[in-house]
């Protein structure tokens, strides 16, 4: 391990090839690259990615530096700006001022109080989609599309409420075209100007217009008759208002914030289900200790009242152990405005830090035997003897994933109501391996036998 302590060291510069330093190995295979650098660093590694000098720290507490001490010397790095054609300027993509005023007028729909109003819609949607699960029985279900589905209805019914009844199919599918198009160019090494009539791009043109109509529409109504009142999302959003200046949030604003929600929301926790049942289905011991505790608080009632998931602590372990193995934002990056200083080195203005919750994920000085699955390592307690930036899923500092308790509330019923009902079992002679793209998705669909 190379250990540099002078005062004002250069930070190690990992070995790549000419001109294209270490664009190529991390196209083959990220991860693979990153756990090499974790072994042979210490602390912060240099790397040539895409023409940009990256500079990944290694450390909990050089992650907080990032991230919290120091978080205003640190922006949206340009990976972002592809994003904007789909989300426009939402928080996810935004930055300073803009992106402060907005997080301000955002943050109270997800408090605890207002979740618990999404909650019953959530536990709703689970129960009707559990029924048609249950058609496949005998037959491996694809539990990737099946949570992909899941979580875009939860995410649009908590969105848009009633509203989406009976155009839930051609939203999501418009959504879903634009979220497509959006992930394939932020990957793609060519990217031809948007005005340029291609195929893909006409398709991303149409969904988008069927997309803004349906938001457009939306709001348009609710302002109109403005004494209606609906326990969405939308709702919340349309009567915030900023305590500093009195503004509310645009037409324009308001379609980027639900747009930017769903992109959020949906694919994230949709991966996150696919793998956790994937442990599941392969620890056999910790799926009966979890059944055996949904089954006594929960009971067996066809839609439970959404309180009674607040009191399942070891549920709560388990999605917490499937996340610190499979972060679906398994590496986040930040652009230096400044130089700044980790311990003896230094990252240039204009360059970019990385920060890797898969490899803080993966450290076995905190983590003992870290490949394990291990749902006990998040028993009450516990936590104490980590420190608080070695786990990260929903990031950390102001930019904390808005979505967090949404996405655990939203995670903890819909594996209960699962467990409940179904045995999981894994096809045999499935070879499942991550792939890092903007989530951490598994390579090939996950597929189980789900038995009733
Ligand atoms: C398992 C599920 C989820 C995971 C692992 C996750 C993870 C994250 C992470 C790591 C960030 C910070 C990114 C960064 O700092 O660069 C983030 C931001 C964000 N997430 Fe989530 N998220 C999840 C679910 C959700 C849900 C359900 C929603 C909304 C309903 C949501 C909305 C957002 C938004 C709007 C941001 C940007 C926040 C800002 O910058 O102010 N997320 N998420």
């Amino acid at each position: 391990m190379e250990t540099i302590s002078s005062p004002t060291s250069s930070v190690p510069i990992h070995p790549g090839m000419p001109l294209l330093g270490n664009t190529l190995a991390f196209l083959r295979d990220p991860l693979a690259i990153l756990r090499t650098l974790q072994q042979r660093y210490d602390r912060v590694v240099h790397l040539r990615i895409g023409g940009r000098h990256q500079y990944l720290v290694l450390r909990p507490d050089d992650s907080k530096h990032i991230m919290q001490e120091n978080h205003r010397n640190y922006g949206r790095s340009p990976a972002f700006n592809v994003l904007k054609i789909f989300l426009g300027n939402g928080l996810l993509t935004s930055d300073g001022d803009f992106w402060r005023r907005q997080r301000r007028l955002a943050q109270p729909a997800f408090h605890r109080q207002k979740l618990a109003v999404l909650a019953q819609t959530m536990v709703q949607e689970t129960a009707d989609w559990v029924d048609e699960v249950k058609q496949h029985n005998q037959q491996p279900v694809n539990v990737s599309q099946a949570f992909m589905d899941v979580t875009m209805r939860i995410v649009c019914k908590t969105l848009f409420g009633s509203d989406v009844v009976g155009k839930l199919d051609g939203l999501s599918s418009a959504l879903d075209t634009l979220q497509y198009y959006a992930n394939q160019r932020m990957l793609s090494p060519i990217r031809f100007p948007m005005k340029w009539p291609t195929p893909a791009h006409q398709r991303f043109r149409r969904a988008s217009a069927l997309v803004d109509s349906f938001i457009y529409g939306v709001i348009n109504q609710r302002r109109q008759n403005s004494t209606s009142q609906h326990d969405d999302l939308l709702d919340m959003f349309l009567n915030a208002e900023d305590e500093e200046t009195g503004e509310r949030m645009s037409d324009q604003q308001l379609r980027d914030e639900c747009v930017t929600l769903f992109a959020a929301g949906h694919e994230t926790t949709a991966v996150s289900m696919a793998w956790t049942l994937h442990l599941l289905a392969n620890h056999p011991d910790v799926l009966t200790r979890l059944r055996a505790e949904v089954t006594s608080v929960v009971g067996d009632a066809p839609t439970p009242s959404a309180d009674v998931f607040r009191a399942l602590p070891y549920t709560m372990q388990v999605v917490q152990e499937s996340l610190r193995l499979y972060p679906p934002a398994w590496i986040m990056s930040r652009l230096a405005h400044q130089e700044d200083h980790i311990g003896p080195y230094t990252i240039p203005a204009g360059d970019t830090a990385l920060v890797c919750p898969y490899l803080l994920h993966r450290d076995p000085t905190t983590w003992p035997d870290p490949e394990r699955f291990d749902p006990d390592r998040f028993a009450p307690g516990r936590e104490k003897d980590r420190h608080p930036y070695a786990y990260l899923p929903f990031g950390g500092g102001p930019r904390l994933c808005i979505g967090n308790q949404f996405a655990l509330m939203e995670m903890q019923i819909l594996l209960a109501m699962v467990v409940r009902e179904f045995d999981c079992r894994p096809v045999p002679n499935q070879r499942i391996t991550p792939q890092p793209l903007i989530t951490l998705r598994p390579k090939r669909p996950i597929m189980l036998y789900l038995i009733k």
